[in-house]
């Protein structure tokens, strides 16, 4: 896959015509788009079918987090949306990482396809300050190693990081242990917003992440198009 292919949108928008038209502002150079909380909230599951019958992919990101069940079995209802990616917190513990897990590989037995499961370790909005504000014994980069860890042994395709952290994690968990970062901020808006632990996207794939998460440097910019060409140009 080239870059291109690899960089996610996220469609941090709230109605359906605003998603639809980033997506097509997109096209044809960005073909993978991220549906979070605020336009699920506000659209619901049939924006997502709708978006992934354009023939793009999708990385429904609703992080979730709660018991074992609970989680397990919100996956499984995204899977059934033909979603390409998930995602659900790490912090919610083996247990809940791994009844997930297993039960995508069931869907997968039935279906003959699943999402990739994939894990947030802490939040690119968080710095070590904020993890001991909160009560963490150890600083960004050592949980997300941990945390990391934690999905790769229960069933996890991958995570997601920070750019920062892409190298450790790829070292910890094996080179095909998938790294989706947000955080990303190119050349063109350096603007952190309310991120904390950012790269530019060239060097985060330097550094070897499989999927960068691009959103407000793209979605907010005066022109759509024209932001989507800096990007690629970034990119060679
Ligand atoms: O740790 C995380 C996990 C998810 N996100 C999401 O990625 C995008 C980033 O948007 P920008 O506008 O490029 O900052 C957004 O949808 C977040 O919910 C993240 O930033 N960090």
């Amino acid at each position: 896959m080239n870059k291109m292919e690899r960089v996610i949108v996220a469609l941090d928008v709230d109605s359906r015509e605003k998603a639809l038209s980033i997506v097509k502002q997109c096209a044809p150079d960005i073909s993978y788009f991220k549906i979070g909380k605020q336009l699920f909230t506000a659209e619901g599951p049939q924006l997502v079918k709708d978006i992934k019958s354009l023939g793009v992919k999708v990385f429904l990101d609703l992080k979730f987090h709660d018991i074992p069940n609970t989680v397990a079995n919100a996956v499984i209802e995204s899977a059934k949306l033909g979603v390409d990616m998930v995602n659900i917190h790490l912090s919610g513990g083996s247990e809940m990482v791994r009844k997930t897990a297993e039960k995508l590989n069931d869907f997968f037995e039935k279906n003959g396809t699943k999402p990739l499961l994939i894990g947030v370790t802490i939040l690119t909005s968080l710095d070590d300050n904020a993890l001991k504000e909160i009560g963490y014994a150890y600083n960004t980069k050592e949980m997300v190693k941990r945390l990391a860890l934690l999905g790769k042994e229960n069933g996890a395709n991958g995570v997601v990081c920070s750019p920062l952290e892409i190298e450790i994690v790829k070292e910890v968990c094996g080179k095909d242990f998938i790294t989706v970062t947000p955080g990303i901020r190119p050349e063109f808006a350096l603007n952190k917003d309310d991120q904390k632990r950012v790269m530019t996207p060239k060097m985060a794939f330097e550094k070897g992440t499989d999927y960068i998460v691009i959103g407000r440097p793209i979605t907010k910019a005066a022109s759509i198009k024209e932001a989507v060409k800096k990007l690629a140009n970034e990119l060679k």
